[in-house]
């Protein structure tokens, strides 16, 4: 599955991005805006809901348990200062989604036994996307965490994530991930509407 997540463009509102990838097939949204208060981040949250809905699409929050919880949105994707996944699945309830990030086999093998959905794991390769970026795993590093997660029993959705470009989609999804989380090649793209279409159709191709 891919997970699409927004961010600042010179060509597109965040609204605008959304669209385009919904248009292109995209059923996973993310909505990061880390320069934002939460009262825009609020105002455009409630621009996107609808589209979401019209197109049967989930939408996880960066970050923010509190606007997640107000505005009932699918989840939320808490990376490692933020809430714990524990306070946020006491807050959100059972049926929220709730995704964690992770950058070592470590991290992830944490996870057992608290109740997530998903982990991000990251970052493929550097990206500008992300500052204060943890070191790079590359190929070679999903395919010796995904092999250590799964001897050890996790079986966590691994959504990989950062850099990534459609290029990218074979080699990773042959590493064991079960998806991947993309930004700046798609808003970049010439057409994102298309590129997401692509997207998706190399992954489904893993299905
Ligand atoms: C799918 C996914 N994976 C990882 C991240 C990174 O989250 P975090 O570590 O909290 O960093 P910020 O995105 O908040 O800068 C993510 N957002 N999504
Ligand atoms: C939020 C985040 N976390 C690790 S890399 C990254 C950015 C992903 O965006 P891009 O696909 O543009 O590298
Ligand atoms: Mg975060």
């Amino acid at each position: 599955m891919l997970q699409f997540i927004t961010h600042p463009s010179p060509r597109f509102s965040i609204t605008e991005e959304v669209r385009l990838v919904l248009e292109g097939g995209c059923k996973w949204i993310q909505l990061r805006m880390k320069d934002a208060s939460y009262d825009e981040m609020r105002a455009t949250a409630l621009e996107i809901i609808p589209l979401c809905k019209e197109n049967d699409a989930i939408m996880v929050i960066d970050d923010n348990v509190r606007l997640t919880d107000e505005l009932r949105v699918h989840g939320v994707h808490l990376g490692k200062n933020d809430m714990p996944p524990r306070q946020a699945r006491e807050e959100l309830g059972p049926h929220a989604i709730i995704g964690v990030t992770a950058n070592t086999a470590e991290d992830i093998l944490a996870m057992r036994g608290i109740d997530v959905d998903y982990v991000g794991l990251g970052p493929f390769r550097f990206t500008t996307t992300k500052s204060a970026l943890s070191p790079v795993i590359g190929l070679d590093g999903y395919r010796d965490i995904m092999s250590a997660i799964r001897n050890a029993g996790s079986e966590l959705p691994v959504v990989a994530i950062g850099g990534i470009t459609l290029d990218d989609i074979d080699p990773l999804m042959e590493t064991g991930i079960n998806g991947v989380a993309m930004s700046g090649a798609i808003i970049n793209a010439p057409d994102p509407k298309e590129y997401t279409a692509k997207v998706i159709e190399a992954l489904n191709r893993y299905q």
